[in-house]
């Protein structure tokens, strides 16, 4: 393979020649189910799971060349999982000898700049930050991120020792969030088709419930290698997660800092509100397609609401609509969401067994 030094970042080396590649993805391309997707490109069934169509180039090129390295900490998410958040959390721990809470990047750069994803920055022919295919790591620990599915991971990230955090949701919430990040705050109608298209899997990424489950099993059998994490536990109980996260990773918090608030700290500083405050997340855009602002937006938990439809439906519609920022819902959408989610959820945990189960009992205490 042909190796050129990258402008931009000199110490870095990227593949010069991706022709066989686009020729492989244009081939491959047309012979894949299609659907239309949220987001403007269209999805295409890939290894199971609906890969964005202008992506597919870049999962594929990552999967043939990503290197891995054991230091490496790897953050993979369903989007809209809180990814952006997690983002920000290990950034601060891991460089927090390095920047106080008044000159960390993160007061300057975007937390996706600072963690770039792997299918969507890195794989991507104009920017790459990081040395990816190299066996030397020129950066320790290379912090990335990743929407991809744990099954169709490059190897290379299977074989290493990096950690994998993985972050999940209650996917009702999920849902909202990417319907107003692919509606770009323009107007819109959430409707039963949204939810439809969303249970039966058929979004970016999805379906949602392998996605979840593969990182879940993988957490279960590989403890060391993969940790999960959910956003709602972070919401409820920041400092303990905090704790967890940091000795996964190997960043462990010491009992002087613990006493200093340094945990409490790191909090504080990636909380919704700071970041959503800061001059550099609420201008530019990423990728030039997507409003930095649209990746801070309300950061609720909609679970405590779908159990009040089970005992007041009306109380339910106004919380949750109150919620949804004004969007119109009609009087059937939580009694729909919750039996969808409940029926699917239901029969996948009677055909997988107990992981599903717990999975299951986990969202539904929050
Ligand atoms: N710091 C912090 N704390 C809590 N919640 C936060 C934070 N930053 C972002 N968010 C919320 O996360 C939602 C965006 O999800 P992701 O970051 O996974 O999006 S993406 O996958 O990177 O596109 C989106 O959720 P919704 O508000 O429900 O849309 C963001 O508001």
């Amino acid at each position: 393979m042909n190796l050129q030094t990258n402008m931009e970042h000199p110490n870095f080396t990227i593949p010069t020649s991706t022709e066989d590649l686009d020729q492989e993805v244009q081939e491959l391309l047309p012979s894949l189910p299609k659907e239309e997707g949220w987001l403007t490109s269209g999805i295409c069934l890939y290894q199971g799971f609906w890969c964005p169509d202008n992506l597919l180039r870049n999962v594929i090129w990552a999967q043939k060349h990503f290197q891995s390295h054991d230091q490496d900490i790897i953050l993979a998410s369903f989007p809209k999982c809180g990814t952006t958040w997690l983002k920000t959390l290990i950034f601060s721990i891991v460089n927090r000898s390095r920047y106080t809470s008044s000159n960390t990047p993160l007061l300057t750069t975007t937390p996706h700049k600072l963690v770039p994803f792997l299918e969507i920055d890195l794989f991507d022919k104009t920017e790459l930050p990081v040395d990816l295919i190299g066996t030397t790591p020129s950066m320790s620990p290379r912090l990335l991120s990743t929407h991809i599915p744990c099954s169709s991971l490059p190897e290379s990230i299977k074989k290493s020792n990096c950690r994998v955090v993985y972050i999940c949701r209650n996917p009702f919430d999920v849902v909202v969030s990417w319907f107003h990040f692919a509606i770009e705050g323009k107007p819109g109608k959430l409707d039963e088709e949204h939810f439809e298209s969303f249970f039966k899997g058929q979004v970016a990424l999805g379906p949602f419930w392998d996605h979840v489950l593969g990182y879940w099993k993988e957490s279960l059998e590989k403890p060391h290698k993969t940790s999960f994490f959910m956003y709602e536990d972070l919401k409820g109980d920041i400092v303990s997660h905090l704790k967890r996260l940091a000795e996964f990773i190997g960043y462990p918090f010491s009992i002087e800092e613990e006493t200093r608030g340094v945990i409490q700290e790191i909090a504080d500083l990636c909380s919704l509100k700071n970041l959503r405050d800061l001059e550099v997340n609420k201008s530019g855009s990423y990728k030039e397609k997507f409003a930095n602002d649209s990746f801070f937006r309300k950061g609720e938990i909609f679970s405590h609401a779908i159990w009040l439809q089970f005992s007041d439906p009306k109380v339910a519609r106004d919380e949750y609509q109150s919620w949804c920022w004004g969007i119109d819902v009609s009087w059937s959408f939580p009694g729909i969401v919750c039996w969808l989610g409940f029926l699917h959820f239901f029969l996948v945990s009677v055909f997988h067994g107990d992981p599903l189960n717990f999975l299951f009992c986990h969202l539904l205490a929050h």
